[in-house]
């Protein structure tokens, strides 16, 4: 409580300031306390706190709560979600995306983006699996962005963080139907499963945005651009999350030959790191490539992402070499 009532009296410096309208956004050079600031900044910038009467103090509370379900895991912890819903920001913002989607959009996008990982442990839905842990026995399939979907209305839905409660019925139940796909979208094995009719609107040039349908489509893409969007920074900054990313990786096959007493898959066993880099062009290309593509196709002002994924895709590329 008094957390919440220190961070309510911080002031808030501008996105210009904290660079969050940039695509080459670098997280590191923030202290802890300022990504609450500049998460807090996000909210201000679209305006969201008096198009949907937001109470400063509550969103203060909830921005706090978020961060402490986060785990001290490797790579999916709080910093993730953050840099996960700065892209968003930029896409909406710098990348007029804005224009495009509607408020309630918007406001879901950014909020699942901050919730898309809650309580991750830094194993996969298939260790969940294996493990045959509880989650997997309560979520059959997208076992973890179910968990992390139900963490987020458990937060939204608890006693002074109750951030939508002065939205009306209708806007307060699409926006939870826009949060709960988005964050389900975040499930590579439903991003392989939906790319393909997203590819095909685009490719047809019948990208028709008012329809439902198109938009839900949309909307998954841009979760998985900005999931993976660590793909596009500068060189320094892609190397820096990859290496996290690796680290997590192996942590999770240590526990598979440990705990589980299985040969983890190549990209989670640390006697195979020295294959990274191929296996970053092979995520590159089975990935990340396709969705940026199809983004800067359909929204050229978004082109920056692909340029920076397919220069990091190079680099990969001559390590590979
Ligand atoms: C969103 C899903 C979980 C996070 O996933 C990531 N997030 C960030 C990065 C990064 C910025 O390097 C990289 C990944 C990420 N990297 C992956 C790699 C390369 C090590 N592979 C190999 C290639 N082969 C499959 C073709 C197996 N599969 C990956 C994956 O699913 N995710
Ligand atoms: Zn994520």
């Amino acid at each position: 409580e008094e957390e919440a009532d220190r961070l309510r009296k911080l002031p808030i410096p501008s996105s210009d300031c904290l660079h969050l309208l940039r695509w080459d956004f670098d997280d590191i050079g923030l202290e802890d306390e300022e990504t609450l600031k500049a998460s807090i900044r996000m909210f201000m910038d679209m305006d969201y706190l008096s198009k949907f009467s937001i109470n400063y103090k509550s969103l203060c509370r909830w921005m706090l709560s978020v961060r402490k379900n986060y785990r001290n895991v490797t790579y999916h912890n709080w910093r993730h979600a953050f840099n996960v819903a700065q892209m968003m920001f930029t896409m909406l913002k710098t990348g007029s995306m804005e224009d495009l989607l509607d408020d309630i959009e918007g406001l879901a996008l950014l909020l699942a983006c901050l919730c898309h990982d809650l309580d991750h442990r830094g194993t996969n839905n298939s260790f969940q699996m294996k493990s045959n842990h509880p989650l997997a026995q309560l979520y059959g399939t997208s076992t973890m962005e179910r968990h992390h979907f139900d963490q987020c209305i458990m937060i939204l839905t608890s006693e002074g963080t109750e951030l939508l409660s002065s939205m009306s019925k209708d806007d307060y139940a699409k926006c939870l139907d826009v949060m709960e796909h988005a964050i389900l979208s975040t499930d590579l094995a439903l991003y392989f499963k939906w790319r393909g009719g997203f590819f095909s609107i685009v490719d047809k040039n019948e990208a028709d945005w008012s329809n439902k349908d198109n938009r839900k489509l949309l909307r998954s893409m841009m979760m998985t651009a900005c999931d993976v969007a660590a793909i596009t920074k500068p060189w320094p900054v892609q190397q820096r999350v990859a290496q996290l990313v690796a680290s997590e990786f192996f942590e999770q096959g240590d526990l598979e030959k440990e705990q589980l007493k299985i040969q983890p898959m190549d990209m989670m066993n640390r006697e195979k790191k020295d294959k990274l880099p191929e296996m970053q062009v092979d995520f590159i290309d089975a990935i990340c490539m396709p969705v940026y593509k199809y983004l800067a196709k359909a929204l050229p002002s978004l082109s920056p992402l692909l340029k920076g994924c397919e220069d990091n895709r190079q680099h990969w590329q001559t390590l590979a070499d």
